[in-house]
């Protein structure tokens, strides 16, 4: 096992009728700043239960954040966080809301010359407003850790701050009843790829992280597809939103390398072609686990033998298996698998190389060893 240094701070507050904690979570002097998006938090009472919770403080709101939160909306937060004095954020809503509240905390506080070079040059994160969020969608794990994507036009990047970690994250399974079957398939999924990229790697004999990692992939092969047979199944959510917090709040990666290679690809599918995130991470995934087959051998033979009980047969046999079990789920969660399944064709993948080399991901992997000529043929393998 690797050496690391490891710390979450975000308190949870998990189960229903949790929203109301956020009264005592925040600090009654702050003047605080909602943010939400495209208002499926008026419908389905999430709304109601914050303003009840938010009774004598002094607070605004900012709605309008969309999936794959935009630059120029967050900019407008910006504004209104700078000229009305908001010095406490309140993200509402699933990871786009929470990553774009990460950023709005980061750039109301930058004092260089265009907050965009938080992502595009990766300036560090000095100063933030705090923040504290209400989760409406277990997918990202954002709701306690340190990261945020924000889209620009076409680019797509990262930032990463533990100062940008929430304070606080309400996790209220019964939030998550009015997800469409789409977004709790993603959801899922985007958890599931988060495990795998951080246990699919090589042994440096991490026990703890390996069988925690496995015990995530379990619940959410287990729950996911019930999520979609019975939809109002809330232990069924409750397992599922808290494997997808487990999944990126930091403790399974610690001590273990990490190949974030499918997310790199992803956000270049999602940023040229709009596709749903988590859907770019089911094609990606499979055919990661293909090339890489045997720079990832032993912990495939572990994979398949620990998540689908897969012990007879030759190495080969084993992992195709591994392969295809996963690639069987990803179907029976109803995402795409390939690009032939999103409509795109081999012409699409010098736009998506081209765009790799623009954000500078020419050094991926584990090994930091997939050249954009690596990753033309993960993406040759993903039709
Ligand atoms: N910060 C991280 O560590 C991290 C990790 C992975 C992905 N991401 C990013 O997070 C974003 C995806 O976030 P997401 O998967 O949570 O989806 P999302 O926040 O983009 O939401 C997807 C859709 O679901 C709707 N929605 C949310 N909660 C709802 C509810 N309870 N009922 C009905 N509709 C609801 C939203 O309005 C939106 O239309 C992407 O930009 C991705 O790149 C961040």
């Amino acid at each position: 096992m690797d050496k690391f240094t490891y710390q979450n701070p975000t308190s949870i507050h998990f189960g229903q009728g949790q929203i109301a904690s956020i009264n005592q979570a925040i600090p009654k002097d702050k003047k605080v700043l909602v943010i939400y998006g495209g208002g499926s938090i008026k419908s389905n009472g999430v709304y109601d239960q914050v303003t009840a919770a938010l009774d004598g403080f002094n607070w605004g709101e900012f709605s309008g954040v969309e999936p794959n939160p935009q630059y120029d909306t967050l900019m407008k937060a910006v504004e209104l966080v700078k000229t009305e004095g908001y010095d406490y954020l309140l993200a509402v809503g699933g990871g786009s809301v929470v990553d774009g509240t990460k950023f709005v905390a980061a750039a109301a506080c930058y004092q260089g010359e265009d907050p965009w070079n938080i992502l595009l040059k990766q300036e560090p994160v000095t100063k933030v407003v705090p923040l504290g969020c209400v989760l409406t969608l277990p997918a990202t794990g954002s709701e306690s850790n340190g990261g945020s994507v924000v889209s620009r036009g076409k680019d797509k990047l990262f930032f990463g701050s533990p100062l940008v970690k929430p304070a606080f994250a309400v996790l209220d399974p019964q939030t998550t009843l009015s997800l469409s079957p789409r977004q709790v398939a993603n959801g899922v999924v985007d958890a599931f790829v988060h495990t795998m990229e951080q246990y699919l790697t090589y042994p440096v004999n991490a026990k703890v992280q390996d069988r925690f990692a496995e015990g995530l992939l379990h619940t959410l092969i287990e729950e996911g597809p019930k999520a979609l047979a019975t939809p109002d199944d809330l232990a069924v959510r409750a397992n599922i939103m808290w494997s997808a917090t487990q999944a990126l709040n930091g403790l399974i990666g610690v001590g273990v390398p990490a190949d974030w290679t499918t997310h790199m690809i992803g956000h270049e599918l999602t940023g040229n072609y709009g596709i749903d995130h988590a859907r770019t991470l089911s094609i990606v995934l499979p055919a990661v686990m293909k090339v890489r087959r045997k720079e990832k051998e032993a912990k495939l033979l572990q994979y398949a033998e620990r998540i689908f009980g897969l012990t007879t047969g030759t190495a080969d046999q084993r992992i195709d298996a591994a392969i295809e079990k996963t690639i069987a789920f990803f179907k029976q969660m109803g995402v795409p698998t390939t690009l032939t399944d999103v409509d795109l064709g081999e012409k699409d993948i010098d736009v998506l190389i081209e765009s790799l080399k623009k954000h500078g991901m020419i050094a991926l992997s584990e090994h930091h060893d997939i050249t954009p000529e690596i990753s033309r043929k993960i993406l040759m393998t993903a039709f």
